[in-house]
Formats: structure tokens, sequence, C-alpha cells
């Protein structure tokens, strides 16, 4: 069974999106992927958003471009956490994505990543799920110790 649901609005934004689902992969998190959208595909958003608890998803990345209305409107109508991530956008380059997503009303929270921060989002579901599933705390140290490791060692030629 999945523990991370990871939505977008359209295929086209798969290939940013691709990035969440690498890391998820590389620290071993079961995950599913799906193509929903609050404007053309509304009903399903709806079944989508309401089943996902009861099918045993904890948290759901969902990324969106342009009028981003996915992540908003999935967080209304789970209690479930809702990552947005905003997806660059050909005319706005994402700042569109990201003010529709960041700005959200009292009582229906989006933690908003960084525009095409798809890889941080994967990163934040872990750390939530690390709270119940320790192996993924060991996991979150290694994955910060060889960051940190890598950094210290970087030599730069002056
Ligand atoms: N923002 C949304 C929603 C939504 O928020 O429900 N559904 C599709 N879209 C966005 O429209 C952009 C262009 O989509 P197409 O490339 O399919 O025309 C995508 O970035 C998608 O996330």
């Amino acid at each position: 069974m999945p523990l991370v649901g990871v939505i977008m609005g359209s295929k086209s934004d798969w290939e940013y999106m691709k990035e969440a689902v690498d890391i998820l992969k590389s620290f071993g998190v079961s995950y599913e992927v799906k193509v929903v959208s609050a404007h053309r595909t509304p009903e399903f958003m709806v079944e989508y958003a309401k089943t996902a608890r009861s099918r045993g998803i904890e948290v759901i990345i969902a990324g969106a471009g342009g009028a981003a209305h996915l992540p908003g409107m999935t967080a209304s109508l789970t209690t479930l956490p809702v990552i947005g991530v905003p997806i660059p956008s050909k005319n706005l380059n994402g700042l569109d994505s990201l003010l529709s997503i960041v700005q959200m009303p009292y009582g229906v929270p989006v933690a908003t990543v960084a525009i095409g921060g798809a890889k941080n989002a994967a990163l934040l579901a872990i750390r939530i799920l690390s709270i119940k599933y320790k192996d993924l705390e060991e996991k979150l140290n290694k994955f910060m110790e060889d960051m940190r490791n890598d950094v210290l060692s970087t030599s730069l030629q002056a």
C-alpha cells in the first residue's frame, strides 16, 4: 500500500515531479503517481482526496502550474498533510504557480516548496513519515551526513 500520493495537474508536470519520485524511490518509500486536476477532473480530485487516508496514504505531494488550484483544493478535502510544488510555467516562470499555492486561507494549510522544488517536497514528506517510521529517520541522518561530507570535501582552485 503506497504511503505517499504524488499527484499533478497534467502529465506535462511529470518532468519536474519525477524528481520527487526519484527521491522517494532512493529512500525506499512506497508511492503512487497520478494525474489529477482540480480544473479538468474535479470529481476525480474529490474522490482521490477523500479516499486517500482510508487507502493508507499518509502524505500527499501535489504539483501544479499556472492557476495551481490542485494542492489547495486537495488540502480542503482531506486532513492529510499536503505539500505543494509550484511547477515552472511557460509565461510567468512559475511565479503564478507559487502564489496560487502558497497564499492559502487560514484553516487549509499547504506546505509549499520552492518553484520546481519537487526534490525537497519528497524530502519533507520523508521527514513527516520519519516520525512514525524509524528506518526513515536513519536514512535521513545518513543523507544529511553524506551531503555535509560532500560540501566539506569540496576544494576549489583559488
Ligand atoms: N494547475 C493545474 C490544474 C489544477 O490546479 O487543477 N490542472 C492543470 N493545471 C496545470 O496546467 C498546466 C498546463 O497543463 P497542460 O500542459 O496539460 O496544458 C500544468 O502545469 C498543470 O499543472
